[in-house]
């Protein structure tokens, strides 16, 4: 029967598609105690044969639909099931204890686990952690006659349905046959939704119950610009959000007119509008989109694409081919922001009570300075490939940019002694996402070449409250006059010192705060890239003059969110 569903509308577009429940089954067993060795044995033996078949196939689908790279993940599991140390340490322990296989495997693999958990200087062995906890996983449902899901199988378009989705899941899924997805948990400016926009799919996060509600197969309607979920739609709901879809395109290809232009307001004033990418690959959708710089390139995505830490080489390669691919256009690379929701498999951080307070970016990079060094090195070679702005992530203290900044001047000296080449127009500067450093801006201002406005940080840590946690989206307030003072603060004083001043958290490409941003002078706007030819074709018909009033007016005189969205919605007709 028809049903709706309302979530948080995290990426545009219209998707109508059969779902796919990415939900894992219930893998829990009893122990027990065997008499029939044997009978267990054979039982242990047949589960690793089927996982062994079923791997094959999903390491095919994966090289034919993901690539290589993609599906080597897979040959680390087959080594697994194929290790006699590992498959006989099971069997030795169903006859020796004469426990049941499911009781078996999981004790045996807990402590392979542990052990390779346990070898912190060696982030190899640490890795294969993580793939024995899956191919366990895998071995379990077989003895247990479950079925796990298998997105790299997906052949057909589905929309997906999942309780949560993980920055890495999101990056192994193919946009040929993921037509959207949807999610119980999750906020606008989780990781997983910045990276649908980039994908360009729609997505709807936080619904709350998708994964009770939605059956395997069930037809549904995903509306990412309203967060609208229709289950089971009508015939006349299907007409109707095929006629949005269809709306929808027709508008996009109006915006595309303005792909070859520059972004100039009614005045006649011109601003940069940027585009955020994670990895080399998004470069094809900010040419596409007409973006006038990138103005972040979240690298901790190489980290996480990567089985291993990235090597200087790896990393030369993919920032030359993004600097270069700008052709001259500014190029603003963040260094590793890692921690919060962005785990390494390799690099296992503490068991934290407050991820997002905790170990994270730039404090990582401090401390484990050989990584650090590393990847400054790669930046300081690529260079010499265009023009490359260099930011670091999470900066709370004046302290910690001088010594990020030393790390960087140390490297730099290095290389040139060694005779090696590095530009001389490499400027230096920082996330302004740590209210701490917002509140200081002015004498941060002084030793920075830019800031980069982080909202999506610096709004969770102003109002305290998770940015990914639906149960206080309501708290998430860009437009919160306290947030609006911060951010004027942070670009009066890049000005006041002659710099320049950015924004590549979710808000710069948002239509209420665009042109409240006009009127406070803010000069780069990086948003995801697809919302590039939405933002230059607003920026277009608001004059400057008119928005600095109106920004006076959010920042001087209103209280709420609310009060401020409604005087930008009625002044700029939207
Ligand atoms: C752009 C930002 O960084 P990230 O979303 O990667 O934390 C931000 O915090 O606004
Ligand atoms: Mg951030």
């Amino acid at each position: 029967m028809t049903k709706q569903l309302k979530g948080i509308a995290a990426s545009d577009g219209i998707a109508i598609a059969k779902a796919y429940r990415l939900v894992e089954p219930d893998l829990s067993y009893k122990k027990t105690t065997v008499t029939d060795i044997d009978g267990e044995t054979k039982r242990f033996e047949d589960a690793i044969s089927k996982s062994n078949d079923e791997l094959q196939i999903i390491r095919a689908k994966a090289k034919e639909s993901l690539g290589e790279d993609e599906a080597q993940v897979f040959d680390a599991h087959m080594m697994i099931l194929a290790d006699p140390e590992f498959t006989g340490a099971v069997k030795s322990k169903i006859s020796d204890e004469k426990v049941n296989a499911e009781a078996a495997l999981s004790e045996v693999s807990e402590h392979f686990i542990s052990m390779f958990e346990a070898m912190t200087d060696n982030a190899y062995m640490q890795e294969r952690a993580a793939d024995v906890r899956d191919v366990t996983k895998r071995i379990m449902s077989h003895l247990l006659g479950k079925e796990l899901p298998n997105p790299a199988l997906i052949d057909q378009e589905v929309i997906i349905v999942a309780k949560d989705l993980t920055p890495s899941d999101t990056a192994q899924l193919n946009k040929k046959y993921v037509k959207a997805f949807v999610t119980d948990l999750g906020g606008r400016t989780a990781h997983s939704a910045i990276m649908a926009r980039s994908l360009e799919i729609p997505a709807i996060v936080g619904s709350e119950t998708i994964t009770a509600e939605a059956k395997e197969d069930e037809e549904l309607i995903v509306d990412g610009i309203s967060g609208d979920i229709i289950l089971d739609p009508t015939a006349a709901q299907v007409a109707e959000y095929k006629q949005k879809a269809a709306d929808f395109a027709k508008q996009k290809a109006e915006w595309n007119k303005l792909k070859n232009e520059a972004s100039v307001t009614a005045d006649g004033k011109h601003y940069t509008v940027a585009a955020n990418i994670g990895t080399p690959k998004d470069l094809t959708g900010v040419l596409d989109n007409g973006a006038e710089a990138i103005g972040l390139y979240r690298t901790e995505f190489l980290y996480m694409d990567s089985a291993e830490l990235p090597t200087e080489d790896d990393q030369f390669e993919a920032y030359k081919a993004v600097i270069e691919g700008m052709n001259g256009k500014p190029v603003v690379i963040r260094t590793m922001d890692i921690g919060g929701d962005k785990h390494l498999p390799y690099l296992p951080l503490p068991e934290e009570m407050n991820p997002f307070l905790g170990y994270r970016a730039i404090r990582i990079s401090l401390d484990r300075q050989e990584i650090f060094r590393t990847q400054l090195r790669a930046l300081l070679r690529a260079s010499n490939y265009g023009k490359l702005r260099i930011m670091f992530p999470m900066i709370g203290t004046l302290p910690e940019f001088r010594q990020a900044k030393a790390i960087f001047e140390e490297e730099k000296s290095k290389m040139v002694a060694a005779g090696k080449p590095v530009s001389d127009d490499i400027q230096l500067g920082m996330m302004m996402e740590v209210p701490a450093a917002a509140i200081l801006a002015d004498q941060f201002a002084k030793e920075v070449d830019f800031f980069s406005i982080g909202t999506n940080d610096l709004i969770q840590y102003t109002m305290a409250a998770d940015r990914g946690n639906e149960h206080v989206s309501y708290l998430y307030q860009p437009y919160n006059p306290s947030i609006l003072r911060l951010v004027k603060k942070i670009i009066d004083s890049a000005h006041h010192e002659g710099k320049w001043a950015g924004m590549c958290g979710e808000a710069a490409g948002d239509p209420i705060m665009v042109p409240l941003l006009l009127g406070m002078g803010l000069d780069e706007y990086s948003m995801s890239a697809t919302s590039v030819l939405k933002v230059r074709s607003l920026m277009k018909r608001l004059s400057t003059a008119d928005m600095k009033a109106l920004s006076d007016k959010a920042v001087n005189e209103l209280t709420t969110n609310d009060d401020v969205a409604d005087m930008v919605k009625k002044a700029t007709n939207q």
